[in-house]
């Protein structure tokens, strides 16, 4: 067994609905599964294990507690001391395996509950999860929280570790799923699951490779629209972008006065440019924008053949019934929507928080209004397009929490657009945003623009 990630191959993820069809289905033939469930944990417990101390088998009533007992015995028959028991062995456990809860978390904790989980936090030997961290939803990657009246909501373990069983669920990988989980493992214990995922998890795209005879007039144009006084910098880092990620050229319609200015005095192959010279661009709109984009958007959307909707051009669109139903009146396959959850909230009118409660959904949801592809932003962004399988991305990390990333992966997704004008809106915006986290996965402060260089190297 090796940990999942990083990935090389795209893997179904399957919600707990799902998973429980697989489930019954995998029974009849293999009676076994709960077995090989515990021997799984069992053989990953003794490598994860640290030091002499008892293993602490936290187990609830469910068949996730029922994973953790078997565990226990296979353990115990290693001669491995062990604690199979809510309350926290006397001494200092060598590893605490969390089989409280699975995917058959349904409602609020309890303080019993929370208190258990409370307590395998405070440990300092790693934490292994059964299926799922306990209190955290496999669904949306959200915590269920805890019934009314208890202080702490948002109560769960803190895994180290998480061993997914049978399938993989999708709050493992989105919201707070990716903080939660710790290193990712599975284990599918023989099955192959019949039926459709719920949504994948994204893998390196290979891209088509230009042909010997390819020019620029072959790799597209790209016209970044956006930059308003005090924010061009926004608009030049997705111009950048586009420009490494391959488009032929590059044109920059700045909001703010330039006064004959270069487009970036910094980027010399950036050109000055507006809709009218540039009418077959891929447009990238709204980096840096400011409310003078909303008065550009009509003519933009009427025009442009593919689009990039990024930051103020969302909102602007949030704010205008007349700009929702002029984006879901273009052409199937031509928008690409890129909202941060507040960006999303405020096209969804609903709060982050609704947004965050199920992030799946409500790109999903976003996808079918404004009839588009929706890549919606945050750790393990979400891609949905209408009549698509959605996709989570399976790369990212905090060090993408910086003003200016997002017009990267906007300028860079334009610039793909530009590029594979034949590839569909979809692929292109999944692998665009798994390069840009990959690229991000790094320890270290990473100012925006420092990220386009490791993306030319994923290439
Ligand atoms: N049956 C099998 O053969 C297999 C079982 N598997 C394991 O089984 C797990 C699912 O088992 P279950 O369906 O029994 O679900 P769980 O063990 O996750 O939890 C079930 C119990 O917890 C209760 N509960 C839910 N939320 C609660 C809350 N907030 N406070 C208190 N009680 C709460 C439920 O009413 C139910 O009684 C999977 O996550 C996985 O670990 C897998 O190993 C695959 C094979
Ligand atoms: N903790 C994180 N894990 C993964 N990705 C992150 C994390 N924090 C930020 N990001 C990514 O960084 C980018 C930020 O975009 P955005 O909020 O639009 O920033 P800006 O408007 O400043 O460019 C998004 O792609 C988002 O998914």
């Amino acid at each position: 067994m090796r940990p999942l990630l990083p990935t090389t191959r795209p893997w179904p993820l399957f919600d707990t609905a799902a998973t429980r069809r697989i489930e019954v289905a995998a029974l009849a033939a293999t009676p076994d599964l709960m077995a090989r469930a515990g021997h799984a944990v069992a053989k990953l417990a003794l490598a994860l294990r640290r030091g002499d101390g008892p293993v602490w088998l936290a187990c609830g009533r469910g068949n996730n507690g029922g994973d953790g007992r078997i565990a226990a015995d296979v353990l115990a028959a290693h001669g491995i001391p062990t604690h199979a028991a809510l309350q926290p062995p006397a001494s200092p456990p060598s590893l605490v395996v969390d089989a409280l809860f699975g995917i058959g978390l349904n409602r609020p904790l309890d303080a019993a509950s929370a208190a258990v989980i409370e307590a395998m936090n405070a440990c300092s030997a790693p934490i292994l999860a059964v299926d799922v961290p306990s209190g955290l939803l496999a669904d949306t990657g959200q915590p269920a929280g805890t019934i009314a009246g208890l202080a702490a909501d948002g109560v769960a373990v803190r895994a180290t570790h998480t061993l997914s069983l049978l399938t993989l669920k999708p709050g493992l990988f989105t919201g707070e799923g990716r903080a939660l989980a710790g290193r990712i493992w599975f284990d599918h214990l023989g099955v192959t699951p019949a039926e459709a995922p719920t949504a994948w998890l994204s893998a390196p795209q290979a891209l088509p490779a230009s042909l010997a005879s390819h020019h620029k007039g072959s790799h597209g144009q790209v016209l970044v629209v956006g930059g308003a006084a005090g924010m061009q910098g926004a608009a030049r880092l997705a111009a950048r972008a586009a420009l490494h990620a391959g488009a032929g050229r590059v044109y920059v319609d700045l909001l703010a006065p330039n006064d004959g200015g270069p487009a970036d005095a910094g980027q010399p192959e950036l050109m000055c440019g507006s809709l009218a010279e540039c009418p077959l661009a891929v447009g990238v709109i709204g980096c840096g924008g400011g409310p003078e984009i909303a008065a550009r958007l009509p003519a933009l959307l009427s025009a442009l053949p593919r689009a990039v909707l990024d930051a103020d051009a969302l909102n602007a669109i949030a704010a205008s019934a007349p700009l929702q139903a002029a984006v879901a009146s273009r052409a199937p396959g031509t928008t690409v929507i890129t909202p941060h959850p507040l960006e999303a909230a405020r096209l969804l009118q609903i709060t982050v928080q609704a947004v965050q409660q199920d992030r799946l959904a409500a790109a999903q949801t976003l996808a079918r209004q404004l009839r588009c592809t929706v890549l919606l932003k945050g750790s393990g962004s979400v891609i949905a397009s209408p009549g698509e399988t959605p996709t989570v991305i399976s790369t990212g990390g905090p060090a993408l929490g910086t003003a200016g990333s997002g017009d990267v992966l906007a300028g860079w997704l334009g610039g793909w657009c530009a590029r594979h004008a034949a590839m569909p809106l979809h692929t292109l915006a999944c692998a665009a945003a798994h390069a840009h986290g990959a690229a991000g996965e790094v320890n270290h402060v990473l100012p925006a623009g420092e990220l386009i260089a490791p993306m030319t190297r994923l290439l």
